[in-house]
């Protein structure tokens, strides 16, 4: 089966044309940095009128929103069918993309407050300026340098450790906002690279670099 490798900032996916749910063996052998193609993700797109995707996590798990992911799948479509604005669902929830070359930023809806330091936006995170274990949560380890920049660290759940984070950065940057840390638009670097955030009055805009890095064949074993 043919597969793309993707990534924005490092947090770096294997891309199939496929609607077929995965097993988890599978995925984790795909995703293995040294018996496998590796990658901390797998998405499956279903190429329908509506461009539907799965996200897994490369423990296997399914991810119900990946703000790195549906860029990719974002920059993969529209660079198929030559578009430069696209609607993507994930598990029932769609979401707008745009493809201005290779920078792609996502409309994100305001994330909900679950409580002072803990966010959905798409997926759980947890907000936090040193590292503290949690089953529920995305962690996000940040540090607010100045108005316009914050740093950190993404501990995700099905994952690990990862360079960078899409729905982290929109939590951690309406957490900075909400706390008057940061002003409407700010720069969010990781590990992996750099991301510029704008809150608008009903929307996040979370804009970076994806790169589809290579393509391949992925010799299915029974
Ligand atoms: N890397 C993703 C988040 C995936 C979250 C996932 N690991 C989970 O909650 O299961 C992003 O760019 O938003």
């Amino acid at each position: 089966m043919k597969f793309w490798k993707y990534h924005v900032n490092g947090n770096d996916f294997i891309l199939l044309e496929s609607s077929h749910k995965m097993h988890p063996s599978q995925i984790t052998m795909l995703c293995d940095r040294h018996k496998g193609i590796g990658a901390d993700g797998i998405l499956c797109v279903a190429e329908e009128e509506q461009v539907r995707y799965l996200h897994y996590n490369a423990d296997g798990s399914v991810a119900n929103m990946c703000g790195n992911g549906i860029r990719c799948v974002a920059h993969h479509i529209c660079t198929k069918r030559h578009l430069s604005k696209i609607e993507i669902t994930i598990l029932g929830q769609t979401y707008t993309v745009a493809l201005n070359d290779h920078i792609a930023t996502l409309y994100a809806p305001i994330p909900k407050v679950l409580e002072e330091n803990r966010y959905n936006s798409g997926v759980n995170h947890l907000i936090v300026s040193a590292y503290t274990q949690s089953e529920d949560d995305n962690v996000d380890v940040v540090k607010y340098r100045d108005d316009t920049h914050f740093e950190m660290t993404t501990y995700e759940l099905g994952v690990g450790e990862t360079l960078s984070c899409g729905t982290g950065m929109i939590a951690a940057f309406y957490h900075g906002v909400r706390n008057q840390l940061l002003s409407h638009m700010a720069i969010g670097t990781s590990k992996g690279g750099y991301n510029l955030l704008y809150l608008n009055d009903d929307s996040i805009c979370l804009s970076s670099c994806v790169h589809e890095v290579y393509s391949g064949n992925w010799n299915e074993r029974k």
